[in-house]
């Protein structure tokens, strides 16, 4: 397993959060994490990118500990977050921007070619590359925001909530560019509320409830079974 969390108890002031978590992802696949409200989705990503140490449990990824490591360090591994919505430098343009990803590398030839492979990816980012962030719609955005995160080549890409607060065009626009960043092999782990449409994207999904895997499986497996179906899929998501 690329990535693995084994009886991870985490938290804040107010005591633990995630109550002896385990989790195993596999290379080059896409885990949706789903579950009500304050279940410790969020929580499971903090512990993963560094901004929270866990107080008991293992985290590894291939082969060695993150735990301790700061979010430069995890950062620099290979595993990165792309942040919820509002990130870019509106006044900056689209190229800033993604240079901005780049921060960690010193080596001038290396940001070059992954700038053109993600322009080869995202073809936007080189149609709009001069202009002012703040001048693509909110859809747009998303995109570079998503685009910026390759500029170090992550192998472990963390998504919290990429549909959130998004009118329905620009939510297509971040469905259609997970589906680019599954198609070049990242891992890629989702928190998304919106579960059915989560979890159809994913190989594995991850219902955690109250701190605690309360069921892991297969997409279909988890979209298929009666109860969770019933508690988390239920008819308002159904036209989603
Ligand atoms: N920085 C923090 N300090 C204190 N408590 C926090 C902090 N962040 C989250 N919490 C609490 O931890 C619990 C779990 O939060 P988390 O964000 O992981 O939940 P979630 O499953 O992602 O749910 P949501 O969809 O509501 O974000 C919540 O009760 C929340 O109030």
């Amino acid at each position: 397993m690329l990535l693995q969390l084994r009886d991870v108890y985490a938290g804040y002031d107010g005591g633990d959060i995630l109550k002896g978590v385990d989790i195993a992802i596999a290379q080059g696949t896409t885990t949706c994490i789903v579950g009500p409200n304050g279940a410790g989705k969020s929580t499971v990503l903090r512990v993963l990118s560094g901004l929270l140490r866990p107080r008991k449990g293992a985290i590894s990824f291939d082969g060695r500990s993150l735990v301790g490591l700061s979010p430069r360090q995890i950062l620099a591994l290979g595993i990165v977050q792309v942040p919820q919505s509002h990130s870019l430098f509106p006044s900056m343009t689209v190229h800033e921007n993604i240079e901005l990803g780049a921060y960690l590398l010193k080596d001038a030839r290396l940001i070059r070619s992954r700038l053109q492979e993600i322009q080869a990816l995202f073809p936007l980012v080189k149609l709009r590359a001069r202009e002012k962030a703040g001048s693509l719609s909110g859809g747009q955005q998303r995109l570079v925001e998503f685009a910026r995160c390759l500029m170090l080549d992550p192998r472990v890409i963390l998504l919290d909530e990429p549909s959130m607060g998004l009118d329905p065009h620009t939510f297509k626009h971040v469905i259609e560019t997970i589906r680019l960043l599954q198609s070049t092999g990242r891992t890629i782990v989702l928190v998304e509320q919106n579960a059915r449409t989560g979890l159809s994207l994913a190989d594995q999904g991850i219902v955690l409830e109250n701190g605690q895997v309360r069921l892991t499986g297969t997409h279909t497996e988890v979209l298929n079974n009666p109860e969770i179906a019933r508690l988390y899929l239920g008819g308002t998501l159904s036209n989603t």
